[in-house]
C-alpha cells in the first residue's frame, strides 16, 4: 500500500467521523445474490448494524437503495432487457421485496425504516423538493431510516435518472449531507475498469474532476445487475462536490462494509468544494431569481441580524405573486435589502398572516402552517 493510499484511507475514515449527515447509496450488485432471486439478508443485517453504530455516534443517515428492478425480474421470471416498460414492471414487483428486506434488517437494529420513491421532478421542482426534504427531516427527527429509490414505475424515458448514483447525489444535496458514500462492487475508481484491465491503478484521492478523471470511468459490465458503472458515480461526485459534499466510493460486498471503511479500508475519496451549508446559501443568494419581496419592521431586522428566522409578526407588506418555496427579497422599511430566503408560504398566505403572531396562523389561514415565514436555515443575510 502506498503512502498516498494510506493518507486517503485515513481521510475517508476522518470524513465519516466528522460528518453530521451521511447519505449512503447501495448498488444492486451488493444487495442481490447472483441470480436476482433474493436479497443477501445476512450481509444486509451487518450493514444495518453499521448504520445503527453510526447513528449511535450521533450521525443522521439517509439510504438510497437500488435493487427493485433486479429483484422484480427474479420475482416475475423476466430476463435482463433494455425495454423501459419491462424495467418499470420489474421495479413495481421488486420494490416491496426490497423494502421488506430493509425493514427486516433494520428491525434487528431496532430502527424503523421509511420508503421514499422519488422522480427527477421531485428533485428539480423546488416545491416538491422542499416537500420531500421536509418529509425526510421529520423522519430523521423521529429516529427513522429513510430509504430512497427512484420511482421507476412512473418515470418516463426523458424524465428519469435511470441510475441511483446521481439520484443519491441529489438526495445528499437535498438533506445537506457532508458525505455521500457510494457502496459498490469495486473499491473505488481505477485508471481503467479493473474487471477488464488488471494493470489498472487505484486512485485514492481526487481533488478535482477533470477530463482525465472522467476518461478513466467506464460503464457497468453487461452481465451484472448494476447500471451506470463508474461513469454515473463520477457524475454523482461532481454534483455532490459542487454542493459541499465529499464522495467516497468504496467496496461494500463484505460484511460490515461501513465499519471496514471507518477502520481504513481502501476507497476513493472525491473532495468537496466548500461546505453543504455554504453551497446552499450561495445557491439562494447567488443563483435564484427573487420572485417577490417581504417588507419587514425594525424588530424583525434586529431578529434576523441575531440569526433568527423571519416570523409573520415582523412582516409589514408582501410584494409580488408567488408560490411556496420561491426565493424572496427581504427588505427594511427604508428599502434596503437585508436578506434573501425561501418562502414557506404563497403570496396569498403571506398576505393573510403578515403582522400576526405565529400562534394565530392557523386561525387566519384555516389550516396549520410553519411558525416561520422564512426559516433561518433557508435565509441568507445580504
Ligand atoms: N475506471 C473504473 N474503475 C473502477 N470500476 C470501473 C471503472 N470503469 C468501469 N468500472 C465498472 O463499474 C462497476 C461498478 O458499477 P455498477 O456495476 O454500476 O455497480 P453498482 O451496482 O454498485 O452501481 C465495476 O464493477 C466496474 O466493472
Ligand atoms: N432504481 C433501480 C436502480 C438503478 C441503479 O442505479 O442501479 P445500481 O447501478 O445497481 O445502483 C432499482 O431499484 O433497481
Amino acid at each position: 500500500m502506498s503512502a498516498d493510499t494510506t493518507f486517503a484511507n485515513q481521510d475517508a475514515a476522518r470524513l465519516i467521523a466528522a460528518a453530521r449527515r451521511i447519505t449512503v447509496k447501495i448498488g444492486s450488485s451488493l444487495l442481490i445474490d447472483g441470480g436476482g432471486e433474493d436479497v443477501r439478508r445476512a450481509w444486509l443485517r451487518t450493514l444495518g448494524a453499521d448504520l445503527s453504530a453510526l447513528r449511535g455516534a450521533g450521525k443522521q443517515i439517509v439510504v438510497v437503495s437500488s435493487g427493485a428492478v433486479a429483484l422484480g425480474r427474479g420475482k416475475l421470471g423476466l430476463k435482463k432487457s433494455p425495454r423501459l416498460d419491462l424495467k418499470q414492471a420489474a421495479a413495481a414487483a421488486g420494490q416491496p421485496r426490497l423494502m421488506a428486506a430493509w425493514d427486516d434488517a433494520m428491525a434487528a437494529a431496532g430502527i424503523p425504516t421509511a420508503q421514499l420513491l422519488l422522480t427527477v421532478d421531485d428533485t428539480e421542482s423546488r416545491r416538491r423538493w422542499l416537500n420531500a426534504r421536509a418529509t425526510i427531516e421529520v423522519l430523521l427527527a423521529e429516529g427513522a431510516l429513510p430509504v430512497v429509490n427512484e420511482n421507476d414505475s412512473v418515470a418516463t424515458e426523458e424524465l428519469r435518472y435511470g441510475d441511483n448514483d446521481r439520484l443519491s447525489a441529489r438526495v445528499a444535496q437535498m438533506v445537506r449531507s457532508d458525505v455521500l458514500i457510494l457502496l459498490s462492487d469495486v473499491d473505488g475508481l481505477y485508471t481503467a475498469d479493473p474487471a477488464r484491465n488488471p494493470a489498472a491503478e487505484h486512485l485514492p484521492w481526487i481533488e478535482e474532476i477533470d477530463a482525465r478523471i472522467e476518461g478513466f470511468a467506464g460503464g457497468a459490465g453487461a452481465a451484472g445487475v448494476g447500471t451506470g458503472g463508474m461513469r454515473t458515480k463520477i457524475a454523482a461526485a461532481r454534483i455532490a462536490r459542487s454542493v459541499g459534499c465529499a464522495t467516497i466510493i468504496a467496496k461494500g460486498h463484505d460484511q460490515h462494509p461501513l465499519r471496514a471503511l471507518g477502520d481504513g479500508a481502501r476507497a476513493t475519496v472525491i473532495a468537496a468544494c466548500g461546505s453543504p451549508a455554504g453551497a446552499y446559501k450561495q445557491w439562494i443568494a447567488g443563483t435564484l431569481t427573487p420572485a417577490g419581496a417581504l417588507i419587514i419592521d425594525e424588530g424583525a431586522v434586529r431578529a434576523l441580524a441575531g440569526g433568527k428566522s423571519l416570523l409573520p409578526a415582523g412582516v409589514r407588506a408582501v410584494q409580488g405573486a408567488f408560490e411556496r418555496g420561491v426565493c424572496l427579497r427581504v427588505v427594511d422599511e427604508g428599502g434596503r435589502e437585508i436578506a434573501r430566503g425561501l418562502s414557506a408560504y404563497t403570496s396569498a398566505e403571506a398576505q393573510a398572516i403578515k403582522g400576526c403572531v405565529s400562534a394565530r396562523i392557523a386561525e387566519r389561514l384555516g389550516y396549520a402552517g410553519p411558525d416561520e415565514i422564512i426559516h433561518r436555515d433557508d435565509l441568507v443575510l445580504m
